[in-house]
């Protein structure tokens, strides 16, 4: 070891973990204050936690942080008169601490508990314009008040009774248990919230003692007293007037849940139907400034026939007839926010490996305007003159940043986009990014391009090919157009690798019939499509392609099994949190109805990985971890078993194998904890050197001291 500094944080993964993480942003009313959580390692390096930083919203002055909470804060939001709400749990609460609602008074003071309930509050949601604040909590079925919930809830704790007995479906989602507690909606009661005095603009570390203290603690009325499970995965909106809310509500019928949009009114907790569609999904309410619209995002009901299809409608806030916004659009819209005057919406949709923000009119027939060129944009706020609009904006270039966009006519998507000076600054990269194409003819005749993005290492060239990496992203409805920590390729730059990667079919951004010729179809079109896009890398001359593998996670850890049982081009495969047998698959994940749809027994069994294990001749790393419910640990189980037993290179009589099964007993579809994480990219990059690069690795002490990677 030297004690030269690493060269990127990429090339150190203490380095890489200590980078601080963008979360999202809240803006205040009056558009002066914008607010930005951040998550950073912990002292003692095992788990990130999130402050909220202020953001100068001019881009003038630094960034400032508002608040140090041991355990963290997050789910900021502005109330009316400019407090910032923030859920957090209270210092000193215990290990089993539930969450509350802080309010950092605008005025300035200490932060301080404002509402509490017996099951934690989970999101906050203040009106704009008037002194009325939703939160949603998760309730016991069985409570009529909070006193009964109490009860009830040391009646678990107290016997250490964790049983559920369901009655219904779903019963749990990605990582967490549904039940016996769902949420609800709840107003907080109480006269308006004081203001604060006249001090500086809030800083939760300055005391203030004459501000309201824990005694301005306030009570909830419940909303939603007969929810069921009905707001399980749901969304809300409250009106800027705090007189209505408007929430996505399922509805169940055997395994199947389907969900329509409710207006319920604050004042009297009186619910009906805004709008409900057979054929779709209606989520993601936007209720329009002037309380006279309801924007939302419709998801239709797929069949093994027909792929979904997302749109953008608006429907009257007091009901009636829904208008699909842009109808020629050939787009799907992810997030929906309204310009202040009500005239229309700023709308994000992945498109062509960036996912970009648009105008979209409320009347007209106009096309969307796609405001920017790079970048994908999320937590999209807007001040209320409506000359500006803030986000946060990622790439494969660049992890979450704050930028400002300049919403005047005219203006270049280049000059647009201002940079915001947050509390971090862009790490340097171990390399370059490029945007590449190729060309795919499907048996039909049709053409396609199958678009990806090749990260190469800085001293890539003819004389230094590089070897190369295949990435294939889950879903497999998305898109690579995001910085992600969990698959950040330039950890594998750094180390000399080129990552290829590619959106094939099923990947959106590029028109319904893109998604629609790898529906029901996994292991046909994005199978030759992730070929294509290697091949044409591999002609490359700064790409090695007698050097090469494959990864992926979730459905891509699905297609990296697929690949691995179709070709012995690549040297190595690792394959992550996978869908291995669809038959088993599909009854025992998370979401059964979602798949079950597309997964008729033919499809199942025509494009099951495990059918072709026999084939397999690829040295492959396993990586799963138990708490998985969305592709639940059965999948890594059978998997490893099958592939030690049946592949094209079991085990030997003695038990040695070339494959490897790194299994997390405490993480779910994700690794989340710093510390595993870490230990994630040493063993993958252990096992590649060993079948890619032909070199050794020591694994580290924390596995147990096992002698290497090889
Ligand atoms: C409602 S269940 C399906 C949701 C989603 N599919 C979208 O296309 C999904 O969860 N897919 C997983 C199998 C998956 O691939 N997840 C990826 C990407 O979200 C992951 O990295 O977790």
């Amino acid at each position: 070891m030297t004690d030269t500094p690493a060269a990127t944080p990429f090339h150190d993964l203490d380095d890489y973990l200590a980078l601080p993480r963008l979360g999202a942003l809240a803006l205040s009313p009056d558009g002066r204050r914008l607010v930005a959580s951040q998550a950073a390692l912990d002292a003692d390096r095992t788990r990130w936690s999130t402050a909220l930083w202020e953001i100068d919203p001019d881009g003038e002055a630094p960034a400032r942080r508002l608040t140090r909470g041991a355990k963290g804060e997050g789910g900021p939001a502005f109330t009316a008169a400019g407090d910032l709400l923030f859920v957090a749990t209270r210092p000193g609460d215990g290990d089993d601490a539930k969450p509350c609602v802080w309010r950092l008074p605008a005025g300035g003071g200490e932060a301080y508990p404002l509402v509490r309930r017996p099951g934690g509050i989970s999101a906050v949601h203040p009106a704009r314009a008037a002194d009325t604040v939703l939160v949603s909590a998760d309730t016991l079925p069985g409570a009529t008040d909070e006193a009964s919930e109490r009860r009830l809830r040391k009646a678990r704790s107290e016997n250490k009774v964790a049983a559920i007995l369901h009655s219904g479906y779903p019963v749990r989602y990605w990582d967490h248990d549904l039940g016996p507690d769902a949420p609800r909606l709840f107003v907080v009661e109480g006269a308006p919230l004081a203001p604060a005095g006249d001090g500086d603009d809030g800083d939760a570390l300055a005391a203030a003692p004459d501000e309201p203290g824990p005694d301005d603690e306030r009570g909830t009325r419940d909303l939603t007293p007969d929810a069921g499970r009905a707001l399980v995965e749901a969304s809300s909106a409250i009106s800027d007037d705090g007189t209505f809310a408007v929430a996505s509500w399922s509805t169940f019928a055997g395994l199947a849940a389907q969900s329509h949009l409710v207006r319920i009114d604050v004042a009297t907790g009186e619910r009906r139907t805004l709008v409900r569609e057979n054929e779709a999904d209606l989520d993601e309410p936007a209720i329009s400034p002037d309380g006279a619209w309801v924007a939302y995002i419709a998801s239709s009901i797929t069949s093994p026939q027909e792929a979904p299809r997302r749109t953008a409608w608006v429907v009257p806030a007091t009901g009636g007839t829904p208008r699909r916004l842009a109808a020629d659009w050939d787009r799907w819209p992810a997030s929906l926010t309204w310009l202040p005057d009500s005239s229309g919406l700023l709308v994000t949709a992945d498109e062509h490996g960036h996912s970009p923000v648009f105008r979209v009119a409320l009347d007209g027939d106009a096309a969307p305007e796609r405001l920017t060129a790079e970048g994908a944009f999320g937590s999209v706020v807007v001040d209320p003159a409506g000359t500006h609009a803030f986000a946060t904006r990622s790439s494969y270039a660049s992890p979450a940043e704050v930028v400002r966009l300049d919403l005047a006519e005219g203006v270049t998507a280049e000059d647009r986009v201002r940079v915001l000076r947050a509390p971090s600054e862009r790490p340097t990269l171990p390399g370059r990014l490029e945007d590449v194409a190729t060309t795919v003819t499907d048996p039909d005749g049709s053409t396609h391009t199958v678009r990806s993005w090749l990260a190469l290492p800085e001293g890539a060239s003819a004389e230094n090919p590089a070897p190369l990496l295949l990435w294939i992203h889950g879903g497999p409805l998305g898109s690579w157009n995001a910085w992600s920590w969990r698959w950040n390729p330039w950890i594998m730059v750094a180390r000399g690798y080129a990552v290829l990667l590619p959106d094939p079919a099923l990947s959106t951004g590029y028109g319904q019939e893109f998604v629609q010729r790898g529906w029901g179809a996994w292991g046909d079109a994005p199978y030759t499509d992730l070929m294509a896009a290697t091949d044409a890398v591999e002609q490359r001359d700064d790409v090695d392609a007698s050097r090469t593998a494959a990864m992926g996670g979730s459905f891509g850890g699905y297609m990296a099994n697929w690949v691995a049982g179709h070709t012995d081009r690549f040297d190595a495969v690792v394959t992550h949190a996978s869908l291995w047998a669809l038959d088993q698959f599909g009854p025992t994940t998370d979401a059964s109805y979602y798949w079950q749809r597309e997964m008729t027994p033919e499809m199942a069994a025509k494009h099951s990985p495990h059918a072709f294990v026999g084939d397999i001749r690829t040295p492959m790393l396993v990586i799963h971890g138990d708490k998985d419910y969305r592709v639940p640990i059965g999948e890594g189980l059978r998997l490893w078993t099958e592939l030690l037993s049946s592949s094209g290179l079991p085990a030997a009589e003695d038990g040695s194998t070339v494959h490897r099964f790194l299994y997390y007993p405490d993480e779910n579809h994700w690794i989340l904890t710093p510390q595993h994480a870490k230990v994630w990219y040493e063993v993958v990059e252990g096992f590649l050197a060993e079948h890619v690069l032909g070199e050794t690795r020591e694994l580290p002490d924390v596995l147990g001291g096992a002698a290497s990677a090889g």
